[in-house]
């Protein structure tokens, strides 16, 4: 089978890109965004085109498209029996990898530089799913996946949550008291809070954990250390100087499963539903919002306002002079579409929203309750 695999850039780069075929399994060329690499590693996501194995499309030089999903998306295979691809943020040894590979286990995972990437990926049918981080149980919401979800138009067909466990990473030979700064990715470095501060690091962000191992090793560094997994140890040959070093032992972040296509809700698993709606300005408008779960006994279980960009500042009616910013509000209840409750709940929300729309209708991840 004919594969060459990259990080994914913007899609519509990859698709004038020069591609690079090998025959063998692919090992993704890793390459860093905040930090210029002498090699572009800039091979594309072209080949999955030509993994189809459609003679029409290789005879004729046409993009072949996989099927559409149905329910059976938690199959670990596409139609013509090829391995699910799904892109996730990161290089090689990234959380978003391990989650990706803990949704589809036989999958092949495409690391991407940026969130927007894996999105377009999935837009551009250059891989079958995208694997995004969206909330960690000591960091909070990843606000950029929010605001990528109303901007894209994928579904949300599953979640998978994964438990984070940080180790802090550094050149073998490097002692604790050798450092004096710690590269990883903003989530990771607010997870560990506690910790770096105790040992009296200074913090830089990168674009993920495995890219600040991958920089560290890339470059010898002495006095640097990486906050990322064991697996970035490995893959990048890091010692690991210290283990479990988040602030809490219970760290885990809840990723979203992204698809072009919605899955058919149904009631026989928990299933979860993601909406985003908006709301005229008013006292009590949310109160009364969330109401139509509370009237039904449909659980909430996350609810988050980001700022509505096109129109972020409104004047209001009672000519005070005041202005009001306008919120999107997202809300995770626990119940499926194909409850009538749900569509009831809905239908009632939709009475007095002045937008609103259905992320997804998908199966809870049970497996770290
Ligand atoms: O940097 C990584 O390894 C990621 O996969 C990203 C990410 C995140 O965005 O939250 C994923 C899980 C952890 O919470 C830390 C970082």
């Amino acid at each position: 089978m004919a594969t060459a695999t990259s990080i994914v850039r913007s899609p519509a780069a990859l698709l004038s890109a020069k591609v690079t075929v090998s025959d063998h399994k692919p090992t993704p060329t890793v390459q860093f965004s905040r930090f210029p690499s002498k090699r572009s590693c800039f091979t594309a996501l072209l080949s999955s085109l030509h993994d189809n194995n459609n003679d029409d499309d290789n005879n004729n030089n046409v993009i072949s498209h996989p099927k559409p999903l149905s329910s059976s998306q938690l199959f670990n295979s596409v139609s013509n029996g090829s391995r699910l691809r799904v892109a996730y943020q990161g290089v090689r040894g990234a959380y978003s990898e391990a989650a990706a590979e803990k949704a589809y286990p036989n999958c092949e995972a495409v690391p991407c530089d940026q969130f927007d990437s894996a999105f377009q990926a999935v837009e551009k049918w250059l891989v079958d799913r995208a694997v995004l981080p969206i909330e960690n149980s000591l960091g909070g919401s990843i606000h950029r996946n929010y605001d990528l979800l109303l901007r894209h138009s994928l579904h949300i067909v599953g979640e998978v949550k994964l438990a984070v466990q940080h180790c802090l990473l550094a050149n073998h030979g490097v002692q604790l008291e050798d450092l004096s700064r710690v590269l990883s990715h903003p989530q990771a470095l607010a997870q560990c809070e506690n910790t770096l501060t105790k040992i009296g690091l200074s913090r830089e962000a990168v674009d993920d954990t495995a890219l600040a191992a991958k920089h560290v090793a890339l470059h010898k560094l002495k006095d640097t250390g990486a906050v990322a997994s064991s697996s970035a140890a490995k893959i990048y040959g890091l010692n690991i100087l210290a283990q479990d070093i988040q602030d809490d032992c219970d760290n885990v972040t809840r990723f979203l499963i992204l698809a072009r296509e919605p899955i058919i809700p149904g009631i026989q698993n928990p299933f979860k539903t993601s909406i985003v709606f908006s709301l005229e300005e008013g006292p009590g408008v949310l109160f009364k919002a969330l109401a139509v779960f509370a009237l039904r006994q449909i659980n909430l279980t996350k609810i988050e306002s980001r700022p509505l960009r096109n129109q972020p500042l409104r004047a209001a009616d009672d000519n005070n002079g005041s202005k009001y910013f306008d919120y999107l509000f997202y809300v995770d209840f626990e119940a499926s579409m194909a409850e009538e409750r749900a569509q009831n709940a809905l239908r009632h929300l939709k009475e007095f929203a002045t937008f609103l729309r259905v992320l997804g209708s998908y199966p809870v991840d049970t497996t770290m309750m």
